[in-house]
Order: structure tokens, then C-alpha cells, then sequence
């Protein structure tokens, strides 16, 4: 991977003497920065203490019920820079049984005054993806002077070979300009833009799934935020006119909204993983949250993942898609650290003039159009357990481009009439994997 000489860390749980044991024993010495949102920091300073190479920097949250959700790093080796973004708290247990999700970057090289003066945003005949530009505005949001050597780091290399697009967000109550820049908005803008489904495609018969491991609230109603100002950003595209207007409004106005599937673990689901009902220590949905939105329940399917052999690898990654109707294509697919919540895509206030997010959060979208091997097609090939057809088993599908593996099973699995909603704090009596029930304080 590289001769490593410096890193950053981003993330919300961080167990730091672990951490360091993770780097080779030779680079456990480099220079570190742990990126952190704990405001009572002073168990992370006692932590950091004994490292003299460890600088903390402790991103504000001034908005309530905020964390500091992003997982990244930033990996500066001798022969050039790394991004990851990832969906893993940086404790043991969340890189031992879970299901996670990472993008790692190409190795970023340095610009030199020797490199041809070619733009950055043409690599490859691909089209500009402005991850740069929306990394160094992401890391600008932090203020302060913490981040100004990692963002000139950055600014030094060439990361026009980065063939995703960052859909990030930062806590704040964004307007104008900066609506656009963040949360479901900045999806909902670059999906108008730059995502269409395949032609003759009925963006109405295009379901959106979504995959998550915590819950927030979301309002009495789906119309309140899910099934209205959220699905309506995720069933953005080219082909719909959500876009088109100024201010952002709900494509209810517009078109008729897609399916929407969302994928969360039954009790069941968490009783049956390797790590038993303890799985359900990350998967922090709360039963008095979850009893004000039972119509929740109608759109949930269980954690399956047969193709992987990951169905009892409890899932803590987040990914979010539009499937055909046959779901044996996608139109795109985004891993992130957003669960499902307003705190962390965003909420529309004010009439609609300004969008309110609490936390730190970022993620990766693949486009077809942006990946050299399926430039120029619109929908990925989806590897699925249909047991015949063009996308089982074959490495790709004629016409179509390069062949997605999701984290989850596709076609998706019901909940069944007995399942519900894993709840963090609620009692589970039935012995799990381990023989254990689950008795919460
Ligand atoms: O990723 C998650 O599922 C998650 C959910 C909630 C919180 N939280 O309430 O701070 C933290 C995490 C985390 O593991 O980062």
C-alpha cells in the first residue's frame, strides 16, 4: 500500500492504543490526527497522552443530538495520498463479525511542477466527479486550523483518478447556496444531474432501497420526511423534474414516487448472528422511537446476504441504491455513514429555505457514467440470487457494464408476520447463538 509517513482519522468511537497496534509496528511513530465529536474530550486527551506523535482535533457540535458519524482516513505515503471512507468505528469489535463497507482510493500521486499540466478533471476521457474539490470544502466546514496542513496535503495531489462522487454532510442549518452542498440535497442534485436510468425506463417502477443499522425519528407519518423530501432526493434523476426547480420540493408535485425498501435487522436477524443479541450493542434503534413510527415496520426486509456468506455478520454498514424492477440492474449505489435519520441526511425548515443537519457524515456514490468499465451505460449489473437469467453467476451481463455485488442478498427477503424491528432497549428473551437473552438496564 505504500511507504506511510502521516495519517488522519476520522471517526466516533475511537479506542486509541488499539488503533496504533493496527499500523505496522514501524509506522506506529508517524504522525496521527484523530479527527474526533467528543466535547467531554477529556477521556480521549488521557488516551492520547502517552502518544506524543497523537494530535486530537475535536470537530464542534453545535447543534444538538450531532455526533461526529464520518469514518475516514487520510494516508499520506512517500509515493503519494490515500483516502478511505468507511463505515467501522475504530474498536475491535467493529472489524471482528460485522458486515462493513470501504472505498479505498487509487494511490492519489503528488502534483510536480514536471507533471504535464493536464486537468485534474479529465482522467481516462472520464468526466469531472469534483471529488477533490467537495473533499477540501467538506474539510473546510470544520473550521478552525487543525485540518489546514491535511487540505493543503490534498490541494498537492492530483485525485482525478477518484471515480466516485463524496456525498457528505455537516451539521448546520444550510441556505442558499450551500443547500446543495450537503445531505439528501447534494444526492438529490447530482442524481438530477448526473444519473439517468436506463431509456424507456418508468422512473416510477425504479424502487429505492435502503440499508441501514440505526433508526432515528421521523415524524408521525411517512409523508412527514421519508416517503416525501427524502425519496424524493433519492429517486432524483435526469429523467425527473424534482430537479428542474429552484427550490427544492417534493417530487410528489411531479412524478408518482417509486417503491421504497428498506432493509433493517429483524430481532430475529440479530438473535441468529454470531455475536447473538451483543449485535445488537451497534445497532442502537430505540423502542420509544420505534413506537412512534410502526408504519416503519411495511417497508422493512431482513439482513440477508447468502451470495457473501455475511447473513449472521451482523450489519453496520449503510448503502443506499435504485434497482430495475427485475433488481437485476442499479442506476447507483452510495456507501455512507448515514443511518436513516434527519440528524444525519437533513431536514427541510422554513418553507423549504433552509435544510437543517445535526451531524458529521460522509459517503461514496458509484455512477455507471463515472466508471471507466461501464462508461456510457446507465445501470450496473447487479449479481443476484436469481436462480437463472442474465445476472446469476455471470461476471457480467451482456450490454451492461461492470457487475455490482451488494453487501445484502437481492431480490430482498420480507420481514415475516412474526418479525419486528431489532430495538436496542427492550428486553429479548428467546436464547440467542450464544444462549444468551437480552436484558437491558
Ligand atoms: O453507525 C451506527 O450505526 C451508529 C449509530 C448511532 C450512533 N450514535 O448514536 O452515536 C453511532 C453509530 C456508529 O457506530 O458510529
Amino acid at each position: 500500500m505504500g511507504d506511510l509517513v502521516c495519517s488522519a482519522q476520522f471517526n466516533y468511537l475511537i479506542d486509541l492504543p488499539w488503533l496504533l497496534q493496527q499500523y505496522p509496528p514501524e509506522k506506529r511513530k508517524c504522525p496521527l490526527l484523530v479527527v474526533h465529536g467528543d466535547q467531554k474530550d477529556a477521556n480521549i486527551r488521557k488516551a492520547a497522552a502517552p502518544y506524543p506523535n497523537v494530535t486530537l482535533f475535536k470537530a464542534r457540535l453545535e447543534i444538538m443530538f450531532g455526533t461526529h458519524h464520518s469514518k475516514m482516513m487520510l494516508l499520506a505515503y512517500r509515493e503519494g495520498l490515500r483516502v478511505v471512507i468507511h463505515t467501522a468505528n475504530l474498536i475491535p469489535k467493529d472489524w471482528d463479525q460485522k458486515t462493513q463497507g470501504v472505498w479505498v482510493s487509487p494511490l492519489f500521486p503528488a502534483k510536480s511542477s514536471v507533471t504535464p499540466s493536464k486537468s485534474e478533471t479529465v482522467v481516462n476521457g472520464g468526466k469531472e466527479t469534483g471529488f477533490k474539490q467537495d473533499l477540501l470544502e467538506y474539510l473546510k466546514a470544520y473550521g478552525g486550523r487543525g485540518l489546514e496542513e491535511w487540505k493543503q496535503r490534498i490541494s498537492d495531489h492530483d485525485l482525478s483518478a477518484a471515480r466516485v462522487r463524496l456525498i457528505a454532510s455537516v451539521p448546520g442549518a444550510h441556505t442558499g447556496g450551500e443547500m446543495n452542498k450537503w445531505g439528501h440535497l447534494k444526492l438529490r442534485k447530482v442524481l438530477s444531474t448526473c444519473s439517468s436510468l436506463p431509456c424507456g425506463a418508468t422512473p416510477s417502477d425504479w424502487p429505492v432501497i435502503g440499508q441501514f443499522s440505526s433508526v432515528g425519528s421521523l415524524g408521525p407519518a411517512p409523508s412527514q420526511w421519508l416517503t416525501s423530501e427524502w425519496l424524493t432526493s433519492l429517486s432524483s434523476s435526469s429523467s425527473s423534474s424534482a430537479s428542474s426547480s429552484k427550490k427544492p420540493r417534493t417530487l410528489t408535485t411531479q412524478h408518482k414516487m417509486p417503491p421504497l425498501k428498506l432493509i433493517f435487522p429483524s430481532v430475529e436477524n440479530v438473535r441468529t448472528s454470531l455475536e447473538g443479541y451483543m449485535a445488537g450493542g451497534s445497532i442502537p434503534y430505540a423502542a420509544n422511537t420505534a413506537a412512534k413510527q410502526p408504519y416503519l415496520r411495511d417497508f422493512l426486509h431482513q439482513w440477508r446476504a447468502e451470495e457473501t456468506g455475511r447473513t449472521r455478520a451482523a450489519p453496520h454498514v449503510k448503502t443506499y441504491m435504485r434497482v430495475s424492477p427485475d433488481q437485476r440492474e442499479a442506476a447507483w449505489i452510495l456507501i455512507t455513514s448515514c443511518n436513516l435519520s434527519k440528524a444525519a441526511w437533513g431536514a427541510l425548515e422554513k418553507k423549504g429555505s433552509q435544510l437543517k443537519i445535526r451531524s458529521y457524515e460522509i459517503g461514496v456514490l458509484f455512477l455507471p457514467s463515472d466508471q471507466e468499465t461501464s462508461a456510457g451505460h446507465t445501470s450496473f449489473s447487479v449479481a443476484t440470487m436469481h436462480p437463472h437469467g442474465p445476472g446469476a453467476g455471470s461476471s457480467s451481463v451482456p450490454g451492461m457494464g461492470m457487475r455490482l455485488v451488494t453487501p445484502f442478498d437481492l431480490p430482498l427477503t420480507p420481514y415475516t408476520r412474526e418479525d419486528q424491528p431489532w430495538v436496542w432497549n427492550a428486553r429479548h428473551m428467546k436464547p440467542d447463538s450464544k444462549g444468551n437473552v437480552w436484558t437491558p438496564p
